[in-house]
């Protein structure tokens, strides 16, 4: 299979590098897939991914995971297609399944100022799990002003806009196979 994974990407007019490899992502993400294969064995844990963001990952995590579980997805939208969060969370799709006393494992592609995860963990609080542990493949630390349980981090990543691995720039870019990150002169400058 051939991915689609340049040094250098345009997208909508901006330039974004190379930041993480697809070989860096694989070896954290198999890390990632037995510490979670440790904690949850016997527990039937069900992942559920954050659409559209998490898609990928979801998917790679979930293969490195060598215990049963099973796999939901709920679908936020915050963003639209700026590259700063509109402060407002709006749900476009729940889980369908009951995840009352089951052990949640939520996952998201990127915590950046930490609302929707925050908002996230509200929403599935009042759904009764028996527990929800948090994934998230990038944590832009210093940008997370919103408080939120973060358990499982792929990447602590600086206040910089990324692009690919399922992460988009005007829903464009979710195809690359590696991560890619603005030009800080190119942010600074906006
Ligand atoms: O910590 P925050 O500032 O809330 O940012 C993180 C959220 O932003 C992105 O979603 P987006 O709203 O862009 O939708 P998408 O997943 O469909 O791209 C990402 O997938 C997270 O859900
Ligand atoms: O840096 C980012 N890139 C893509 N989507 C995002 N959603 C929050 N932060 C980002």
């Amino acid at each position: 299979m051939s991915l689609y994974k340049p040094e250098t990407v345009q997208c909508n007019g901006e330039t974004f590098s190379i930041y993480l490899t697809e070989e860096e992502l694989e070896e954290r993400i198999a890390e990632l897939g037995k510490e979670l294969s440790e904690k949850y064995e016997g527990q039937n844990p069900i992942f559920i991914g954050v659409l559209n963001g998490a898609y990928i990952f979801l998917s790679d995590l979930m293969r490195s995971v060598e215990i049963p579980c099973e796999v939901d997805f709920l679908k936020l939208s915050s963003y639209g297609d700026e590259k700063v969060s509109s402060g407002e969370v709006t749900d476009l799709k729940d889980i369908d399944a009951d995840i009352e006393g089951r052990n949640v494992i939520l996952v998201e592609d990127i915590v950046d100022t930490g609302l929707s995860m925050n908002y996230l963990l509200d929403k599935l609080e009042k759904k009764n799990p028996e527990s929800i542990a948090t994934v998230t493949l990038l944590h832009k630390t210093e940008a997370t002003h919103h408080e939120v349980q973060l358990d499982y981090v792929g990447f602590k990543i600086p206040t910089l806009f990324v692009l690919g691995y399922g992460l988009d720039y005007a829903q464009e870019g979710r195809n690359l196979a590696q991560i890619y990150i603005l030009d800080e002169e190119d942010q600074e400058n906006e």
